[in-house]
């Protein structure tokens, strides 16, 4: 996001609860965001906030994604208003309408899940309602948010580490379900793109003002090719036996039970959790036609080219031949 809005000509200042990062165009304010007090020195003489902080998915630490995610965001949106900024994007999530079903080309207009599968996303909807409901064209205050999904690319620190993690202990042998079922995985750069497309269209009348845009590669693959081709890019088998999505399931739940029931003597963190294995044995993957419509979105980078540029990306995780 940094790099493409420098490349726009856009001054940046960026707020964040660690430094991970050095550049000498960006101004750096270190901080919980949960703080409303901190955000807004970074706030000052700011027309538009990309809020894009979430704690990991992998967490699971449903006080901490309530705090942030919820809290924190009304923080957010507070120190928005009292800065004097005019729009706020929020990165949400597609997820915010993912049950454990299928879920076919969805549009924007799908419910919000009555049962989320995770707190995690619990808590993204929260987030979602506060941002949209804070649009407030009379106080010349707009807000919109962007549902990405199954974001990858260079020096993302979940998808492909994650799975490689698991292939290097020998967990990727399995396809869960039949291995046809369609998923999105979307570019970071078409995610920016799209990020950038809502703020530059976010004004009084806009149709973004209060509304929820997904965003995708718009060319959904089957999940575990998409995997497949992960690990053989890297070296790795990739997965042959079949396992019944219903069967990996339960087996999930059972064991985040045992783990649980562990918890007060020792902590593992499992690879194969219920919300992984729903997201790798069902359909879930969106329409992106009101982003086309309303912002004049077009994914910038095919999901084959963004493979590869993903796979070049990761020399540190690619297997020595044998
Ligand atoms: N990855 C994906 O597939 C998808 C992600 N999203 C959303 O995209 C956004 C970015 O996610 P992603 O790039 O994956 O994750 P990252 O972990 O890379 O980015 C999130 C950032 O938020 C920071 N952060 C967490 N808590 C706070 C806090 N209290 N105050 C300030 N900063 C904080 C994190 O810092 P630190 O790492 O030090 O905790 C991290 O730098 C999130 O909102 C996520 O919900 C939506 C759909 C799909
Ligand atoms: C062990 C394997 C079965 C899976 C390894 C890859 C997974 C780590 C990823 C596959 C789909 C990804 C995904 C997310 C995180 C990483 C995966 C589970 C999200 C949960 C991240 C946050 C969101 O908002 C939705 C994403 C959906 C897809």
């Amino acid at each position: 996001m940094v790099e493409q809005l420098l490349e726009k000509g856009y001054a940046v200042n960026v707020f964040d609860i660690q430094k991970r990062f050095d550049n000498d165009r960006v101004q750096f304010f270190l901080g919980d965001l949960c703080d409303k007090e901190a955000l807004l020195p970074a706030l000052q003489g700011v027309s538009v906030a990309f809020h894009c902080a979430s704690p990991a998915p992998s967490s699971d630490n449903r006080e901490l994604f309530y705090k942030v995610n919820f809290m924190g965001t009304k923080a957010v949106i507070e120190a928005c208003k009292e800065a004097g900024v005019q729009k706020l994007v929020l990165t949400s999530s597609a997820s915010v309408v993912f049950e454990g079903t299928d879920i076919k080309n969805g549009s924007e207009d799908l419910p919000y899940a009555k049962k989320p599968i995770d707190y995690y996303t619990e808590t993204k909807i929260l987030q979602e309602k506060e941002v949209l409901s804070a649009n407030d064209p009379d106080n010349n205050f707009f807000t919109t948010a962007i549902r990405p999904h199954g974001i990858f690319g260079p020096r993302d620190p979940q998808l492909v580490p994650i799975l490689i993690q698991a292939a290097k202990s020998g967990k990727m042998k399995f396809i869960i379900g039949d291995g046809k079922n369609l998923v999105d995985f979307t570019y970071v750069e078409n995610v920016v793109h799209g990020h950038i497309l809502a703020a530059e269209n976010l004004q009084r009348h806009s149709p973004l003002c209060g509304k929820a845009f997904h965003i995708t590669n718009d060319e959904p693959v089957p999940f575990w090719a998409f995997m497949s081709r992960i690990l053989t890019g890297l070296n790795y088998d990739p997965p042959k036996y079949y396992i019944p999505y219903w069967l990996a399931y339960y087996l999930a739940l059972f064991l985040s039970l045992v783990l649980w029931l562990l918890s007060p003597l020792v902590t593992i963190k499992p690879t194969f959790t219920p919300m992984r294995v729903a997201l790798a044995g069902t359909f879930h993957y969106y329409s992106c036609e009101r982003a086309k419509r309303d912002m004049g979105y077009k994914p910038v980078v095919s999901l084959d080219e963004a493979i590869d540029r993903t796979l070049q990306s990761y020399p540190h995780l690619r297997r020595a031949k044998a």
